[in-house]
């Protein structure tokens, strides 16, 4: 558990009819870190960020960030509280070009004399900082799947988050762009973001998080360093079905 948590989930159920997505999911993390979410498909990952995001409502349990409760809270009101996030798909305005894709959820946060230029610069700013300001001017469809999930990040951005929730960020990218991700990702935690990312890349768990969480059937199996949760036995096999443990890789 984190020493000074920064965000807390304790306890959290959460349930679809009659699926426990997930079963009494408590951890913490820090400020400022990189924590990967992994697991089997339908292992309660997505649901576990749509419960701290205010997408889902949960049943039992509670979220607190910077120890303040934030259970349940609209996601309306959730950007408010300082929390973005990201989806397994995109959900960019198509038809809207990249530049407004960001602008327009800044514009419409900060309305009042001046914003509009204020907005734009930060629009700007954010797009700059994802690498799409090239883009600006192309229609969000016409945008590649790598540009797409950064548009989506620009987009988190722009609501100046403290906690920034990812869900497969690098999902269809290739070894290039993920290794672009992860970077752009470190960079948004040096600028004093905690990020939190549903990861099937085992690397990029590996390689930039400084703590994972592991989840299966809804049940939180395994927090820690990431190396040393992915070198567990029993998590090797419910997730990789042994390729790893036999290959010796871990
Ligand atoms: N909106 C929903 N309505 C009903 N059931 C849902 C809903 N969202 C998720 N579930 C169910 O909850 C369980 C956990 O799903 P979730 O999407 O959180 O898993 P996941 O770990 O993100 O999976 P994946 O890696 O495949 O995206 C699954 O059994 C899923 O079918």
């Amino acid at each position: 558990m984190a020493v000074n948590p920064f965000l807390e989930v304790v306890n959290l159920r959460c349930r679809f009819g009659g699926v426990d997505a997930l079963r009494d999911v408590s951890f913490s993390l820090s400020k400022e870190s990189i924590t990967t979410v992994i697991g089997p498909n339908g292992a309660g990952k997505s649901t576990l960020l749509g419960c701290i995001s205010g997408e889902f409502k949960p049943k039992k349990g509670k979220v607190f960030l910077e120890n303040k409760e934030i259970t349940g809270a609209k996601a309306w009101k959730v950007p408010a509280l300082g929390i973005a996030r990201t989806f397994q798909i995109p959900r960019v305005v198509s038809h809207l070009n990249t530049f407004d894709n960001v602008f327009l959820p800044i514009y419409a946060k900060s309305r009042g004399v001046g914003s509009k230029k204020m907005a734009a610069e930060k629009a700007a700013h954010m797009l700059e900082l994802c690498g799409l300001i090239d883009q600006s001017d192309l229609e969000a469809k016409e945008l590649s799947t790598a540009q797409t999930r950064r548009l989506e990040l620009a987009r988190a951005m722009g609501l100046n988050p403290r906690l920034l929730l990812l869900d497969e960020p690098l999902g269809g990218l290739s070894p290039t762009q993920v290794d672009e991700t992860l970077e752009l990702i470190l960079k948004l935690r040096s600028l004093g973001i905690t990020v939190v990312a549903v990861e099937h890349v085992v690397r990029a768990a590996l390689e930039i998080a400084d703590s994972a969480i592991f989840l299966s059937n809804g049940q939180l199996i395994g927090e820690g360093e990431p190396r040393e949760v992915l070198a567990r036995e029993d998590i090797v096999e419910m997730y990789l079905g042994g390729r790893f443990l036999r290959r010796g890789q871990f």
